[in-house]
This record gives C-alpha cells, sequence and structure tokens, in this order.
C-alpha cells in the first residue's frame, strides 16, 4: 500500500504546470464513442480515474491507443456491447457518462448503477428523467440502468438541481436525436462548456453551454477530431492553497484564469495577493491568514471540489471560519483527521466551524477521498514534523505526478511503499 510521507513546514516556492481537467476528460473520453472515425484527444491528465475509463472503453471493443500519458486516440468503430461491467462503475462514477454516450450513438445502453461513494449519495434520477423525455425506456434490471429506444426525439427538458452530470449525460444523448432538445437549469461548469466544445467539433450543434439553457440540434452523424482538454481547475485550486497554507509563493502555469475566478477571490479574501497572467496565476501568502466563511455552489460559486483544500488555509487563519457544504452531504471526512494534526474544527451537518490555530502538527492521517485527501497532503506540508497519508489511492484518483509537482515547488515528500521506503525517508529529513 502506497503512502506519502512529509515533512512539513517549506513555503512552496517556484513554478507549477497544470495538467489537462479530470472531469471533463472523463465525459469527452466517453463521448468519443459516439463516433466510427478516430478521436484524437490531447492534454489528458494522467491519473489513474482516466486508466480506468480508457480500460471499460477498451472493455466494450472501441480501439484504443494511448499515444502518451496525455495523448489518446479512439475509434469506436469496432464496438460490440453495449454494456459496461460493474468492475469500472464500482472505481469510477464516471464510467456512467458511457450511458449518454452509447444511448446517444447505439440507442441502447446498460450501465450499472453507480453507488453511494465516500463524498455521498450520488442518485441520477434527473439524468434518467433526461432519457426518458427523449423517448427511450429507461429500466432498472439487476442494479443496472437499461436504456432503449427505436429513436430518440428532441425535447424541452427542465432538470430539478443543477447536475453536471445530468447536464452532460444528456447532451451527449441528446446530440444525435432527432429534432432539437433544450436543458433548462442546466450546470455551466467549465468542464460542461468543454464537453460541448468537444462534441460541436465533432459535428454536433451545441448552442449555449456555459449559460443555464442549453439548446442542441441533433444531427444524424459525428465524426473525428483531435482536441485539446482545458486545464484542470482542481488541481490550479489546489496548488493555490497548498501556497496559502505553506506561506508560500508559487507561480500556477497553464490555467484559465477566469476558471479560478472563486479559489481566487476566497484566497484574496484570506489576504493572499493572487496576480493573474494570460495563462497562470501567481499566489503569494506573508502574513498570517485571516479568517473568513465559504459556501460550496454550483459554478459560477464556489466548488464542492475546493472545498477540503480551502479548509486547510482556514485551519491556519486567524479567527473562526464557517464552511458550509451544499452539494454533497459527506464532504468533511478530513475534519477528524485534521483534528489529528491539532486543528480545531467541529462538524455540524453541512458546516464545518473551524477556529484557527497557530500551528499543526505532523501526525498519521488517511485519505478518506480524493479531495480531502489533497487536503490532508497540504496540511502536512504546512505542519511541523512528519505527517504519513494513509489510502493515497484516492489521491492517484485525480492528481497526477502530485509529489513530484509539489518537491518541484521545494516540498519534502516521498511516495512510499514499504517500512523501510518510510524509515529512509525520516533519517534523510532528521
Ligand atoms: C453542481 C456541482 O457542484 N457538481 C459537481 C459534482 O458533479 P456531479 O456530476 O458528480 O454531481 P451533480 O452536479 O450531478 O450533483 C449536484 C447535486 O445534485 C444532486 N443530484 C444530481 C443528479 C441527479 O440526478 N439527482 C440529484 O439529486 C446530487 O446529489 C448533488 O447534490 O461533482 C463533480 C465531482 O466532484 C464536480 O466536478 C461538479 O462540479
Ligand atoms: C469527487 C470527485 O470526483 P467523482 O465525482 O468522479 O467522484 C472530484 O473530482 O472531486
Amino acid at each position: 500500500m502506497e503512502q506519502y510521507v512529509i515533512k512539513g513546514g517549506n513555503p512552496l516556492v517556484g513554478e507549477v504546470e497544470i495538467g489537462g481537467a479530470k472531469n471533463a476528460a472523463l465525459a469527452i473520453l466517453a463521448a468519443a464513442i459516439m463516433t466510427d472515425e478516430t478521436v484524437h484527444i490531447e492534454n489528458l491528465p494522467d491519473v489513474r480515474d482516466i486508466n480506468v475509463l480508457l480500460e471499460a472503453i477498451r472493455e466494450i471493443g472501441a480501439t484504443v491507443d494511448r499515444i502518451s500519458p496525455t495523448e489518446v486516440k479512439i475509434a469506436g468503430v469496432t464496438i460490440g456491447n453495449i454494456s459496461v461491467e460493474y468492475e469500472y462503475i464500482k472505481k469510477i462514477r464516471a464510467s456512467y457518462y458511457l450511458l449518454g454516450a452509447l444511448l446517444g450513438k447505439y440507442k441502447n445502453a446498460e450501465v450499472p448503477l453507480p453507488g453511494g461513494c465516500n463524498i455521498g449519495s450520488r442518485p441520477i434520477d434527473q439524468h434518467l428523467k433526461g432519457f426518458r423525455a427523449l423517448g427511450a425506456s429507461v429500466d432498472i434490471i439487476h442494479g443496472a440502468v437499461v436504456a432503449k429506444a427505436d429513436h430518440l426525439t428532441g425535447k424541452h427538458i427542465f432538470l430539478d438541481m443543477v447536475s453536471v452530470g445530468a447536464t452532460i449525460n444528456i447532451m451527449m444523448a441528446a446530440a444525435m436525436a432527432e429534432g432539437n432538445t433544450t436543458i433548462e437549469n442546466a450546470a455551466r461548469e467549465p468542464h460542461v462548456v468543454d464537453v460541448a466544445n468537444f462534441l460541436n467539433s465533432m459535428g454536433a450543434n451545441i448552442k449555449g453551454a456555459g449559460t443555464d439553457v442549453i439548446r442542441i440540434q441533433g444531427v444524424e452523424k459525428l465524426h473525428g477530431t483531435t482536441y485539446s482538454i482545458i486545464p484542470d481547475q482542481i488541481e490550479a485550486g489546489t496548488f493555490m492553497c497548498a501556497a496559502a497554507a505553506t506561506m508560500g509563493d508559487v507561480m500556477v502555469k497553464n490555467v484559465i484564469p477566469k476558471h479560478l475566478e472563486a479559489t481566487t477571490a476566497k484566497l484574496e479574501e484570506i489576504g493572499c495577493q493572487v496576480e493573474e497572467f494570460d495563462d497562470a496565476v501567481r499566489v503569494v501568502a506573508n502574513k498570517r491568514l485571516k479568517r473568513t466563511n465559504v459556501k460550496t455552489m454550483p459554478y459560477p460559486g464556489y466548488p464542492t471540489d475546493m472545498q477540503p483544500q480551502f479548509a486547510v488555509a482556514l485551519v491556519l487563519a486567524e479567527g473562526t471560519s464557517i464552511v458550509t457544504e451544499s452539494i454533497f452531504e459527506n464532504r468533511f471526512k478530513y475534519a477528524d483527521e485534521l483534528a489529528r494534526m491539532g486543528a480545531n474544527i467541529k462538524v455540524e451537518g453541512n458546516t464545518a466551524i473551524i477556529d484557527g490555530v497557530q500551528k499543526l502538527t505532523g501526525a498519521r492521517v488517511s485519505a478518506p477521498d480524493l479531495r480531502a485527501g489533497a487536503a490532508l497532503v497540504i496540511a502536512g506540508l504546512a505542519s511541523e514534523g512528519i505527517t504519513i497519508v494513509d489510502d493515497i489511492v484516492y489521491i492517484q484518483r485525480g492528481y497526477e505526478r502530485f509529489e513530484e509537482k509539489l518537491r518541484s515547488l521545494g516540498a519534502e515528500i516521498e511516495k512510499v511503499s514499504s517500512e523501510k521506503e518510510l524509515k529512509k525517508f525520516q533519517l534523510r529529513v532528521g
């Protein structure tokens, strides 16, 4: 079992290059099977979730040619199977995007339901409502969603809540439906826009992505394309928060600063200087951080995927901060782990009340999920002494070469997989 071992206390200083957005890439890879022609995808993040989804895509018969860690060519022409194995769904929620893609192209899909996961329940009723509105019959049989249609017909669909997953899944299913579809109360996240741009580059006719009304004019066929995925706003935000929590000075490169505005605004509120460039942001923290409140919201609000990382900065800020999580009910599992490092954090329902402390001290902690795991690494970097983070498999789901990138900023962090390696690190850092 791999672990991170960290000797904290170094401010992060330097430049870091951000990879492609995991949450855009997962949907784009699924959408790539909607043409028989070859799709060439660039700026792919080199993370575990991507590898799992590519396996699932291979398993249904598509040809997958991984040219490099950040590039892949996919051809759907060889697909011979419309059912996805539970094994993949169990590992990554985003396999459910194959539902919209398969239904859209083959009018037939069988994909197991994603279970409740470690950040809370993940219902997909809105996805299914959208498929039914387009004319598909949708049944749950032996734990799988079985969706079928002779043909799909465009419809006016009003989502009951803002859902990234439902917006993307319906957009994919509607891309090749007959006639026009309108999705109202659509999610506006940058990854929704990226998927729409990708589908349009394959010949789809989707307008309005990035607003809450998306209009899709169905087309008969999609064609091959070459497409580069947007930078990962969450990876970028994670490094921004790491700079803040460690009193660092970090230039975060290859980003779209507009996508980071919610994080930038919060970091400024707590006293960081954030400078924006065309495709980079620089975060400088040179005085004790100040308290603030934060509430997660759909885009352009503060992202739920950035909640735990920012909370670590608040743990070290002067005064009392309140963090409200309004998207997922179980995203404070890092609180007890942070408390073991000396944080003063109390969770009540969907809020965490944080009384800032002057310092944290390293401890052995366990990553409860992807972003909470990243937050614990940040806490370790900002702590006195040694921190060991267990269960880093969660972190590897969404961060490429995390320890390597952090080391390039001066962090003392190592990935170890045995007691011997752990001891070696401890001896080296003293
Ligand atoms: C709005 C939001 O912040 N979405 C985030 C969510 O997307 P993800 O697509 O996973 O989640 P959704 O946007 O679909 O869910 C938003 C909310 O709607 C509820 N819901 C959703 C679909 C449905 O059919 N029924 C239903 O009740 C969910 O339980 C949740 O409370 O997690 C992703 C990974 O962490 C993030 O990248 C997204 O930015
Ligand atoms: C929770 C996340 O991913 P997923 O929705 O795929 O579990 C995330 O990206 O923070």
